[in-house]
């Protein structure tokens, strides 16, 4: 499903690689917390199963599929396969709710008649039916993050990449989200989550791959975030 071979990371501007060698694999419908302290490389690696970089040395395999030497016309179609939740929504501030889920199937040209049946469907899946006409900026932080990740999955991703995903939210609107994206990983989509938020680490008891500058120092099942924090 994803298999990181060797995977080395040098910046051009940096002297310290953002990712050292790094080997691991993560299974069809696995839930894992990527973990580690700001600047351990943890972005760095999400963005390399987007192929929205290349790795120095070694080899990606995302969905079967081995990214290094992926041509640039196939990314669209690997990326089609992976969702995107991010810390700070990223949302189209002047389109609706509805329109910002929408438009991530109308980018791939699915027909309007699924979409007009679709959107409806993922909307009341995280919570939101109703809210379909609002403007990102007339919802909560919460409220946005649940449609930023109906726009992750109305494709039906086979993974998604969610990369701080409760950065801004409380702890209570947090763990809304978790549950959401607990519930997308049963449905057989493999997540991989990149957190600081040990409250959550902690409570899930799920995979933990920890990285420490680029380094890949501990891959522990039902793990924690760790001692000594
Ligand atoms: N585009 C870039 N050019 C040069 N160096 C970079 C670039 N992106 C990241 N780095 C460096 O690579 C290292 C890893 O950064 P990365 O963003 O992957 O860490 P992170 O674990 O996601 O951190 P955070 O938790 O703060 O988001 C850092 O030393 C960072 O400065």
């Amino acid at each position: 499903m994803i298999e990181l071979q060797h995977v080395t990371k040098l910046y051009p501007a940096s002297s310290r690689p953002a990712l050292d060698d790094v080997s691991t694999e993560i299974d069809k419908g696995e839930f894992v917390f990527l973990i580690g302290s700001s600047g351990s490389g943890k972005s760095t690696l999400l963005r390399l199963l987007l192929k929205e970089d290349d790795p120095t040395r070694g080899t990606v395999v995302v969905n079967g599929k081995t990214l290094n030497t992926m041509s640039k016309w196939q990314v669209p179609k690997l990326r089609r396969t992976i969702g995107c939740v991010f810390q700070d929504f990223r949302l189209l501030r002047n389109r609706t709710v509805a329109q910002n889920v929408a438009f991530a199937l109308e980018v791939i040209n699915k027909p309007q008649r699924t979409i007009k049946r679709v959107v409806p469907e993922v909307l009341e899946m995280v919570g939101l039916e109703g809210k379909g006409n609002r403007l990102p900026g007339e919802l909560s932080g919460g409220e946005q993050q649940r449609v930023a990740i109906a726009r992750a999955f109305v494709n039906r991703p086979l993974v998604l990449l969610a990369d701080e995903p409760t950065g801004n939210l409380d702890p209570e609107t947090s763990e809304g989200i978790m549950l959401l994206l607990e519930r997308i990983n049963r449905t057989g989509t493999t997540v991989v989550m990149a957190t600081h938020d040990y409250h959550i680490v902690d409570s899930m008891r799920r995979r933990v791959i920890e990285l420490n500058g680029g380094a890949l120092t501990r891959d522990q099942s039902r793990g924690v975030y760790g001692v000594g924090r």
